[in-house]
């Protein structure tokens, strides 16, 4: 029997307590556990540092199979649970996509494998994501990995039919099409957010309304079937008032933002960085200031990271040749605690909401997302949030280093996740 007991750790923000981890389980949760149950327990001790539930990722970019060369499920999960995370969605566009029940069970074991987090698969909607016909979303389903997220995420399910008809298909059992709204059309040849900087620059243009539109149609089309949507990377203001509308109506719709959509703007672009071209792009001030507020009052519901790593070579060129993404696993939980904690817009027990509970709900992660209590499985990060410190990509677990904050200065560091009461990250090293 292993005992593990974390001691003066403030559990979600709250007051110190100690909690102690028996085997898989959190098996008591009280301030002075030290003379009782946890006798030849390994002490960590907590003291100042904050106890969340282990964070969890809706969507991660493991690259694995095919872009072995960015990330790979052991990578991928070690940097996730650098970063916290107990658990993590995989996207789809993998190479071959992820689109079979073959595939979404070979990425589903090599999580398991490797054992740093658990990696759920998420399934395409289409065929090779090329929106034209439905993927086997039953079989994935059925299979060993149980998908229950489906989502072509780098391309838009933009045929309305076939949106349509996914969504029925998955209220059969309970799962979810996420979208990456982008109206293909309105978005030819863009390279940047459309606005004053993409004029003054004179790079293609990605307006809102390509995003919003998409919104708009699929919130009424989950409506339409009675079935559950879900938004992807939310990066646009007026993105935020259609979800708003939307869950006012009683549409089952949830939505998600990015760490850099909460941080960076559009004039990062003046850089002409590689480093700050992702898709959704980066926005303007006003638009982050809407993405804040509408996580903190609830329209948006998760913080989800769009991890997506990419190699050296695709991203140290020109920026109309540069690939799209940034990784994100390993800094999300800093820039949300200075968007969002250190602003006063969320408290620490929000954001176990936000990055543990509600995206564990959503794509129905059984033993994640659990309240940090007795008889629960020990899924826990602790997050010494005093630190503060430069990011250096040098020392990410991620194969890719395509971070938009090296230098910067950011709050926080996760010391101590814990998957099923093992130790995967102790003292800010991989167990
Ligand atoms: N978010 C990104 O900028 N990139 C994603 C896919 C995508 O959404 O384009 C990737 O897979 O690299």
């Amino acid at each position: 029997m292993s005992k593990i007991l974390i001691r003066g750790a403030k559990v979600l923000g709250g007051e110190p307590q100690d909690v102690l981890i028996t085997d898989e389980t959190i098996t008591a949760v009280g301030t002075d556990l030290t003379v009782s149950s946890a006798e030849g327990a390994q002490v960590v001790e907590a003291g100042g540092k904050i106890l969340l539930p282990g964070l969890v990722d809706l969507h991660t970019h493991l690259r694995e199979p095919g872009r072995e060369d960015s990330e790979t499920v052991l990578t991928g999960t070690r940097a996730a649970a650098s970063g916290g995370y107990t658990a993590v969605f995989a996207m789809a566009n993998t190479f071959p996509v992820a689109d079979t029940a073959g595939v979404v069970e070979q990425v589903y074991r090599l999580g398991k494998e490797h054992g740093y987090c658990d990696v759920q698969p998420i399934g395409a909607v289409t065929v090779g994501l090329e929106g034209k016909k439905l993927a086997e979303l039953g079989a994935m389903h059925e299979s060993a990995a149980g998908v229950t997220v489906f989502s072509d995420d780098g391309k838009c399910v933009d045929d309305a039919v076939i949106m349509r008809r996914a969504l029925e298909y998955v209220k059969a059992f309970g799962g979810v099409v996420a979208q990456h709204a982008q109206e293909p059309r309105l978005t030819e040849g863009a390279q940047m957010n459309e606005g004053v900087v993409s004029a003054e620059l004179g790079l293609g243009g990605w307006p809102a309304v390509a995003e919003e539109s998409i919104i708009a149609r699929d919130v009424l089309l989950a409506e339409h079937v009675g079935s559950r949507v879900h938004i992807c990377h939310l990066s646009t203001a007026g993105s935020v008032e259609i979800v708003r509308w939307a869950k006012s109506r009683g549409i089952d719709v949830t939505a998600e933002v990015t760490p850099h959509h909460l941080l960076l703007t559009d004039e990062m672009v003046r850089t002409y960085n590689p480093v700050y071209k992702v898709n959704p792009p980066l926005r303007t001030e006003r638009d982050v200031m809407a993405l804040r507020e509408a996580l903190a009052d609830g329209t948006i519901d998760i913080v989800a990271t769009d991890h997506a790593p990419h190699p050296h070579e695709d991203k140290d060129c020109e920026w109309a040749a540069a690939a799209m993404g940034m990784v994100g696993l390993e800094t999300a939980l800093s820039v949300v605690q200075q968007t969002m904690v250190e602003t006063g817009l969320l408290t620490w027990a929000d954001v176990a909401e936000r990055m543990s509970f509600a995206p564990a709900r959503i794509g129905r992660a059984t033993g994640h997302g659990r309240p940090v209590s007795v008889g629960e499985p020990a899924n826990l990060t602790l997050v010494d949030s005093a630190y503060r410190g430069e990011v250096d990509p040098a020392g990410f677990a991620s194969r890719s280093r395509n971070t938009p904050y090296e230098g910067r200065e950011l709050p926080g560091r996760v010391t101590h996740t814990f998957l099923r009461g093992r130790a995967t990250l102790v003292d800010g090293k991989l167990a």
